[in-house]
């Protein structure tokens, strides 16, 4: 029983990277999935479109759906101002490990919670679980055909404000017609595409941001 591609990205992370460096973690991950493995991380293209968007917005309470690794969520996590708070669903336990360490080598575990399970589940349960009231901000990056539902979903459960950002990876490749379908003709949104490009390759994509009026 051979190791795991997460489990490989995880090793070189903690060989290369700095403890307590979210840059040189970030940069670790880059170089490995550039030069020996190809992984579905957002990557520094994307990245970078997602860095100005948090910057910008400066959310006190943010949620990402789909950790993967770790990567968005270091991302994300290290632009937080103090006393800010990132929740990140993962519905793949061993995805969920991989990630738990990967956000502890960044020393970002005060600024994050994980939590294992699927979205459709755990959304509901966010108020009463985690003490939410709204999300600032909410980062789709999980089943690619769970966007629109799950986005419904937190309309239902008063879990947007008026001003809640919403940014959706990977509206091309591989593809969320669906969501786009809804989220570009709702007067309820109004959103923006950023092209880029898949993560470390040269085919299209991009990133979807929407902001919710209320
Ligand atoms: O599919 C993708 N990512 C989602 C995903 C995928 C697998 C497992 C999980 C398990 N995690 C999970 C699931 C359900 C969940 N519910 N709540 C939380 C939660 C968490 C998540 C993806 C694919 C490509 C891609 C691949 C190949 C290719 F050729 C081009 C592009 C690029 C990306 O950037 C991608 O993001
Ligand atoms: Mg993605």
């Amino acid at each position: 029983t051979g190791s795991t591609r997460p489990q490989r990205l995880l090793r070189a992370v903690q060989k290369k990277a700095t403890q307590g460096d979210p840059q040189s973690v970030i940069a670790t991950i880059d170089h490995f999935c550039r030069h020996s493995e190809w992984a579905m991380n957002v990557g520094d293209e994307k990245g970078s479109i997602l860095d100005s968007v948090v910057t910008e917005l400066n959310p006190s309470s943010a949620l990402e759906l789909g950790t993967y690794c770790g990567y968005s969520t270091v991302r994300i996590a290290r632009l937080l101002p103090p006393g800010s708070k990132l929740i990140t669903l993962e519905f793949n336990p061993a995805y969920a490990a991989v990630a738990r360490q990967v956000i502890a080598w960044a020393g970002l575990n005060d600024k994050v919670q994980l939590v294992e399970g699927p979205s459709g589940d755990l959304i509901p349960q966010m108020k009463e679980l985690f003490g939410v009231q709204t999300f600032d901000f909410v980062f789709l990056d999980h089943w690619k055909d769970r966007y629109l539902p799950d986005t419904k979903l937190l309309e239902e459960c008063g879990l947007l404000r008026k001003g809640t950002v919403l940014l959706a990876d990977n509206v091309i490749c591989p593809g969320t017609p669906e969501y786009l379908e809804y989220i570009r003709n709702s007067s309820r949104y109004e959103s923006r595409y950023f092209k880029s490009h898949l993560e470390y390759t040269k085919v299209e994509d991009g990133l979807e941001k929407s902001v919710f009026l209320g």
